[in-house]
């Protein structure tokens, strides 16, 4: 591998990949193909098996069925080290008593490579995370990102042909890890290293990876690119991952002309169907971005009378209730007053229509967190 810069291989191909704990199966027939110098993301809630399918990548969980296979040679039967992959964990793993270029070093000298190869390499590892003028220091010195730079540098300095990546900022403050998030980026683009990162934050996915596998309870919801996925997610369990946090489950009135509306009472929403609608009833996914304060000649319209506004510096995130009982999320520019009455208009073609019964008003079966609703982590990070 020494001397490799770019994608070390054209694709990577997991078949059919199994692992079962006991009687669970918490990764269940995985197909996925991985480009060479891709950036790919599995995304999902706690528990969907990401974890699983990245250690069973890196060699450190043995699979119960399926193969993997990075071009023609099948490596799933190949212990970790002999893979040839990087491995960064939330954890960073680092060694306390060893100084941050003795950290980075580890992993050559293990490997025998020359004394004058491992200065060259370390600095140039140090370098690109701007570690060089802390080289000298132990990890206890160092920040929490900084901790987490060392470890991708000692992971890239062996010039893996796969970088694996396991929620590698979960235990980073929230501005240090959009910072991060950055680097990790450009440093993606600057190396052209493939990496699978895993992730719970849809936020994190959609800005690093070129592809997100989205995973649910140990197999593929759905694949795509984050504009894909953010755009049009394939169920309410994505949409709810991706920020669509109204999901109400309303009576399918008509569908025609490629137009559902959906509704009860004086409430009627108009909007596309994602999927055939063809029950009773459906669920209609809006992000609250997507509502505005209704203008003349405004055709998708609701009324709703407001419960809570909340102060988000460029615009405020209101939540109100529609006369049937339906909690709607939305976001204006300009502050609403708890029992105001507002109109707010939606383009149809933000109003994402799914079959399913979805969530019931607040009268009824939960209207905030109704069946329909995504994972429970599921809402955006503003929305925590
Ligand atoms: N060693 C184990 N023994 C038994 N069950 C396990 C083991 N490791 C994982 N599981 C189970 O497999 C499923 C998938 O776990 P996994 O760690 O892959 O999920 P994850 O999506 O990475 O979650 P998290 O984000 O919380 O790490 C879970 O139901 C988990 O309880």
């Amino acid at each position: 591998m020494a001397g490799e810069r770019r994608a070390a291989f054209d694709h990577l191909r997991l078949e059919g990949v199994t692992r079962r704990f006991g009687s669970a199966v918490a990764l269940s027939e995985l197909d996925l193909r991985i480009e060479g110098g891709e950036f790919l993301a599995l995304l999902g809630p706690s528990g969907c098996g990401k974890s699983t399918a990245l250690n069973c990548l890196a060699g450190l969980l043995p699979l119960s069925a399926g193969s993997i296979w990075l071009d023609g040679e099948r490596i799933d039967g190949l212990p970790p080290e002999r893979r040839g992959f990087g491995m960064v964990f939330q954890n960073y793993a680092l060694f306390p008593h060893l100084s941050v270029r003795r950290n980075v070093a580890f992993g050559l000298s293990v490997r025998r490579v020359g004394k004058a190869e491992i200065r060259r390499r370390v600095d140039e590892a140090l370098a690109l995370v701007e570690l060089t003028e802390h080289a000298g220091k132990l990890p206890g010195q160092l920040s929490g990102g900084q901790q987490q730079r060392v470890a991708i540098a000692r992971a890239v300095v062996l010039r893996p042909r796969l970088v694996l990546m396991d929620e590698p900022l979960s235990n980073l403050d929230a501005k240090l890890r959009v910072q991060m998030r950055t680097e990790i980026r450009r440093m993606h683009q600057d190396l052209g290293l493939t990496t699978v990162y895993v992730t719970h934050d849809q936020e994190e996915a959609l800005a690093l990876a070129d592809r997100l596998v989205v995973l649910r309870a140990g197999k593929v919801e759905q694949i795509g690119t984050p504009e894909e996925v953010y755009t049009y997610p394939s169920s309410t369990y994505i949409a709810g991952f991706m920020g669509y946090r109204n999901l109400l489950g309303l009576p399918a009135v008509t569908t025609e002309n490629g137009r559902v509306v959906v509704g009860e009472g004086a409430f009627r929403l108009t909007g596309v169907p994602q999927e055939r609608v063809s029950g009773p009833r459906a669920v209609a996914a809006v992000r609250p971005e997507d509502f505005r304060r209704a203008g003349p000649g405004d055709r998708n319209t609701l009324d709703v009378r407001v419960e809570v506004s909340e102060f988000h510096g460029r615009e405020v995130a209101a939540e109100g209730v529609t006369e049937g009982g339906h909690v709607i999320h939305f976001r204006l520019p300009e502050r609403v007053a708890p029992g105001e009455r507002i109109e707010l208009a939606v383009p149809v073609e933000r109003v994402l229509v799914f079959a399913g019964t979805g969530a019931g008003t607040r009268a009824g079966t939960g209207a905030r967190t109704g069946e329909a609703a995504g994972p429970a982590d599921a809402a955006g990070p503003e929305e925590a």
